[in-house]
């Protein structure tokens, strides 16, 4: 792959500064037109000789995005004396063959050369970690401070073990890396001085002259010229840019705010080539010059990440093994311990032995992040709503060390075969895949500990990986897509058991940034469930949510939600909430597609409701669970009679307890005054055998269920306790009637759901 790009460190919060908007685009430069520009330009064109004195190239330059604060900064260089040892041939290939599933998806492979094109839905994503993954020091996250080799691995590693580690093949490699950044810091904090100087005396003549007299076909006065010139657009934006900054100084007399922003965005669609439609939606997030800062990152890739499997591997030693292979890399930052940044590989990094045996998967360092926002923890159950490829499932179920169950699930077929791939590669063993609409669920199966909701979107925050997004999203494109994910968010939140002892929590995140789909589906489910707050992320780095933007204004809670730019924290636009589940959904809530009466709700009429409408529940209501709820006392019979047959089997006498004894040869009195159970007892001892041992078995997982070995029966207890229901005709009609006739049943409800979830497992892939 070879080429060094995204040297920047990810993750850091850094603010936003002059040299990101002064950067020059790397192609170009023209003498600017104007007197100051020229003397600029004058400043600039010293700082790049300099820069060129140094050995360092423009194009490293521009990818390394030059933290001047750093400048200042000490530089620890690489140590001289380890430089001469030959890196060890890779003979590694020994230590993989055990491990190897093999399965290479092609889509993934396409990911992992970094250049893939990426569409709106598909952030590849995933790599979380645990909770001891976050890092609670915010202090400690500077991506401003050059790593030096003591911080390059995080807590879970020793560090003087990793120092002897590195090879000197990666001490070189790192230390080239130093000598050029701090090269190119130093140019830059030149230019930047000399600029300043020149700025700070601005007389009335050298406002900018940046729009026209004449008035356009939509009476705005500002310039139409199209020019051809790309530096002089690049002027002009600048010059743009600084009369917003500083209008009462710069501005030119009889000229209001509205004509600069007019010309600004006309000249940004025709510098970066955006539609209008979009450019215009995504200059409302930012004052003008962090506008600017944000579409320029657009233009150059992020730096390529890795996520380390911890079920297959730790991060130092792939580290070490990928050194051994030539690659230069460093941890990602302080902020996580598994991922590792790539600088530069002479190897492929989908097809290195270690990546074919499932040591690592490519992977967006935002892509994390929702993953670590969402904290799995081991035995629980989760459901990964739209998973494929799956970057973000196998970080889910390596956080849960392959144990609890995760369903993963996606609406396209096509997508699930590398999802597949990946469970496969990376020896996930804890996962189903399922492949339906997600908002099918809680009807599919509900009563999870967790909920992952990595929204389809309209990828405005992967721009540099997809470029065709500036032109082909519609004003259409942001109806549909936040309708849908309003509608998939309620089902996420449906699915959810608030009851759930370690868990109860939702977390929605997409890979765009447009307020349309985040701030305001998160507003949307925080009206239509009055039974979800939304708690902190715990992530340790991110921009508060808006609260109040273009005249929207938002719940006060949503600062908990967090916002990444490309321009601020170099990784890829995202955007990640996360809710906990109070109570019970309201028996009447509208659904993510139907209302409580079963007609289509006002979501799928395309009719928006942010009013909350929904009664809050009495305390008697609050004892219903809100889905999957289970009918405790008809359980109860089916787990005594279970019981009583495997006192039998056992060849004690189950008569001996009495109190099971009865209750098994009692035909059970249902809730609404029938006796299905008793009317099935005539069937065959086998046929109930399976169904009573279904039964207790989602009872036990539900309730008890959270203790089983890692990795070791998860996937074939899931499997037991869908498959067997398929057969449950019977019960299920039995239930159905239940639930038909809500007079003579008071608990419909809790029926209703389990019928529905049970009915639902006809996708179930194991
Ligand atoms: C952003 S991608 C998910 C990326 C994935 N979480 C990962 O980390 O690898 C969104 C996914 O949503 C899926 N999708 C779209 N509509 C869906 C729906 N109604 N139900 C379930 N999945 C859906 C798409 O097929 C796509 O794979």
């Amino acid at each position: 792959m070879g080429g060094m790009r995204g040297k920047k460190k990810q993750g850091m919060p850094e603010p936003l500064d002059e040299s990101l908007v002064t950067r020059k685009r790397k192609d170009y430069e023209a003498p600017a037109p104007k007197e100051q520009k020229r003397r600029r330009t004058d400043a600039k064109a010293k700082a790049k000789a300099k820069a060129k004195a140094a050995p360092v190239s423009k194009k490293a330059a521009i990818a390394n995005g030059a933290a001047k604060k750093s400048a200042a900064k000490p530089v620890k260089a690489a140590k001289p004396a380890k430089k001469s040892a030959p890196p060890p041939v890779s003979d590694d290939e020994d230590v993989f063959s055990d491990a190897s599933d093999g399965v290479d998806d092609p889509d993934v492979m396409e990911d992992v050369l970094g250049d893939v094109k990426v569409t709106g839905l598909d952030a590849l994503g995933s790599a979380s970690e645990d909770d001891s993954e976050i890092d609670d020091d915010d202090d400690d996250f500077d991506s401003d401070v050059e790593p030096t080799k003591n911080a390059m691995w995080s807590d879970d590693e020793d560090e003087d073990d990793a120092q002897e580690q590195l090879t000197a093949a990666n001490i070189e490699g790192l230390s080239r890396k130093l000598d050029m950044q701090r090269a190119i810091e130093e140019a830059e904090a030149q230019a930047e001085l000399e600029e300043g100087n020149m700025q700070t005396n601005i007389a009335p003549a050298d406002r900018p002259k940046v729009l026209e007299d004449e008035e356009d076909e939509e009476g705005r006065k500002i310039s139409n010229l199209v020019t051809q010139d790309i530096q002089l657009l690049r002027t002009r934006l600048n010059d743009t840019i600084r009369v917003l900054d500083d209008f009462k100084n710069l501005a030119e007399p009889g000229r209001d705010r509205a004509e600069y922003r007019a010309q600004l965005l006309k000249d940004i669609c025709s510098y970066y080539g955006y539609s209008e439609f979009l450019a215009d939606k995504l200059l409302s997030l930012f004052p003008a010059r962090e506008a600017f800062a944000f579409f320029e990152a657009n233009e150059t890739p992020r730096p390529i990440v890795i996520r380390t499997n911890t079920l297959r591997t730790h991060r130092r030693e792939l580290a070490q093994s990928l050194i051994n292979r030539g690659v230069q890399l460093e941890p990602v930052g302080k902020w996580s311990k598994v991922g590792l940044q790539i600088f530069d590989a002479q190897v492929p990094l989908g097809a290195t032995p270690e990546y074919l045996a499932g040591h690592y998967i490519l992977q967006a360092a935002s892509s994390f992040l929702p993953v670590m926002a969402l904290a799995p923890q081991e035995n629980e159950r989760v459901l990964d709503m739209a998973a494929a490829p799956g970057g973000k499932t196998t970080h889910l179920a390596a956080l849960m060390k392959n144990t609890g169950c995760i369903f993963a699930n996606d609406a396209s077929k096509e997508r699930s075969k590398g999802l597949i791939g990946n469970i496969h590669r990376l020896g996930v063993r804890n996962s189903i895949v399922c492949n339906y609409s997600a908002l099918e669920f809680p009807k599919v199966m509900g009563g999870f500990d967790r909920v992952l909701l990595d929204a389809p979107c309209s990828g405005t925050g992967v721009i540099a990986k997809d470029a065709s997004v500036k032109t082909n999203k519609t004003e259409a494109d942001f109806m549909k897509l936040p309708h849908l994910q309003k509608q998939l968010i309620l089902a996420a939140i449906d699915s959810v058991d608030h009851h759930s002892k370690t868990g109860g929590y939702i977390v929605y995140s997409t890979c765009s940034v447009t307020v349309e789909e985040n701030e305001q589906v998160v507003q949307y489910a925080l009206n239509k469930r009055p039974n979800v707050r939304l708690v902190e992320t715990g992530l340790t780095f991110g921009k508060e949510g808006f609260t109040k933007i273009g005249g929207k204004i938002f719940h006060p809670s949503m600062k908990m939600t967090r916002r990444y730019y490309p321009h601020t924290y170099n990784v890829d636009g995202f955007f990640v909430s996360k809710f906990k589940k109070i109570g019970p959904t309201p028996p009447n809530a509208v659904g993510a597609n139907r209302s409580a009466n079963g007609q289509p709700s006002a979501s799928t009429t395309g009719q928006d409701e942010y009013v909350d409408k929904t009664p809050i529940l009495t305390e008697e209501e609050e004892e219903e669970d809100d889905f999957g709820g289970f009918d405790e006392e008809e359980d109860k019979a089916y787990i005594e009679r279970g019981q009583a047959r495997d006192a039998r089997r056992k060849g004690k006498d189950p008569k001996a307890d009495p109190s099971k004894a009865s209750k098994e040869s009692k035909p059970k009195e249902k809730k609404g005054g029938g006796k299905e159970v008793a009317g099935k007892e005539a069937k065959t001892e086998s046929k109930k055998s399976a169904e009573d041992v279904v039964v207790a078995d989602v009872k036990v997982s539900k309730k008890d269920g959270k203790g089983k070995k890692a990795g070791k029966t998860e996937s074939a207890v899931a499997v037991a306790e869908i498959t067997p229901v398929k057969n449950g005709t019977e019960k299920k009609k039995a239930k159905a009637e239940a639930v038909a006739s809500p007079a003579k049943s008071p608990k419909t409800n809790g029926a209703d759901k389990k019928v529905r979830r049970k009915s639902g497992d006809k996708k179930m892939k194991a």
